[in-house]
């Protein structure tokens, strides 16, 4: 009998929480597991770079898992856009996660699938919210272990930019420093530790002056998403909370009272901005399987 996995969104670094902190926010990745074949298949409508067989994330990541699942029947439907800064490569292997935990009954829990996510990606920033759901602070210890903490997010409206253009998350990497020096370091983590207290104060005031504040990589990134200064501008004019670069771009990401939403909405439509403007609300609840 088949079941169907639904994974959320995700928007990861909120400014300073470089590779730490992340959102759930309401676009879903949806795969519809039907019976078992001779050979994997997954139907989608993501493009002809993303693979319908075994080569396919969602697939790699459960025969990661457990290998000597048999091959399956796939529908994947997905609202997340490829490489803008959403979460997709997460989602996919969330879903490829669960989907060996349901095929091989592995009973995992949010733990192990979050050390497992986490090896996979390579960060806990964007597959703990998938996870987990609402907002979560995550760290990857030198040691190889992840520890995470979900907290509520403040109930504000999220208006993402997400501009016709992908980024991959590796070219948005390759432009950032190698070291920070010292003083540079201790001023950055100062500002996301004192971030992640004002979220769990639900201090959005605070949060918001403090997540424009980043130092670890939107400077770097500036150049690959020079639209990023012109929102923040533009949610300055509309009274929004903050805007950030959503994960590693190049989709943005404004935080902002509903009161405040239709003036942003309105500057953005007037200005010579090339993209889709989307309104998007933190997703409370991580994968489910159905
Ligand atoms: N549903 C999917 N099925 C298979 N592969 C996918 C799926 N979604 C994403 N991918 C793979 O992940 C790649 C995008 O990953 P990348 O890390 O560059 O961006 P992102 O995850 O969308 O952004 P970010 O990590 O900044 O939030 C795609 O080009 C594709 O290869
Ligand atoms: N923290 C990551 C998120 C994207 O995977 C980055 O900004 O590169």
């Amino acid at each position: 009998m088949g079941f169907k996995i639904i994974v959320p969104a995700t928007s990861a670094n909120l400014g300073p929480g470089f590779d730490s902190i992340g959102i759930a926010v309401s676009k879903y990745l949806t795969v519809e597991v039907g019976e078992a074949q001779s050979v994997w298949q997954v139907d989608h409508q993501l493009g002809d770079d993303v693979p319908n067989d075994d080569r396919n994330l969602i697939v790699k990541t459960a025969l990661q898992i457990a290998p000597n699942i048999k091959p399956h029947y796939l529908k994947v439907i997905s609202e997340i856009p490829l490489a803008r800064g959403l979460g997709s490569s997460s989602s996919a292997i969330i879903a490829g996660l669960e989907l060996a935990n349901r095929l091989a009954n592995l009973n995992l829990d949010n733990r192990e699938k979050l050390q497992l996510a986490t090896k996979i990606e390579g960060h806990p920033d964007n597959v703990a919210p998938a996870i987990l759901g609402d907002l979560t602070i995550s760290t990857y210890t030198p040691d190889q272990r992840v520890f995470s903490l979900k907290g509520h997010f403040p109930e504000v409206a999220l208006m993402a930019f997400i501009p016709t253009t992908e980024l991959l998350t590796s070219a948005s990497r390759a432009v950032l420093p190698e070291k920070l020096a010292f003083k540079k370091s201790v001023e950055a983590s100062s500002i996301g530790n004192t971030l992640v207290a004002a979220l769990f104060a639900g201090d959005l005031e605070q949060a918001g002056y403090l997540m424009e504040l980043d130092q670890f990589h939107e400077r770097y990134r500036a150049k690959l998403v020079p639209h990023l200064a012109a929102l923040r501008n533009l949610g300055h004019q509309a009274g929004a909370i903050a805007t950030y670069l959503s994960g590693a771009g190049p989709t943005t990401m404004t935080v902002i009272d509903s009161n405040h939403r239709q003036r942003f909405v309105d500057l953005v439509a007037n200005s010579d901005l090339n993209g889709e403007l989307l309104q998007l609300k933190v997703e409370r609840q991580g994968v489910t399987v159905c």
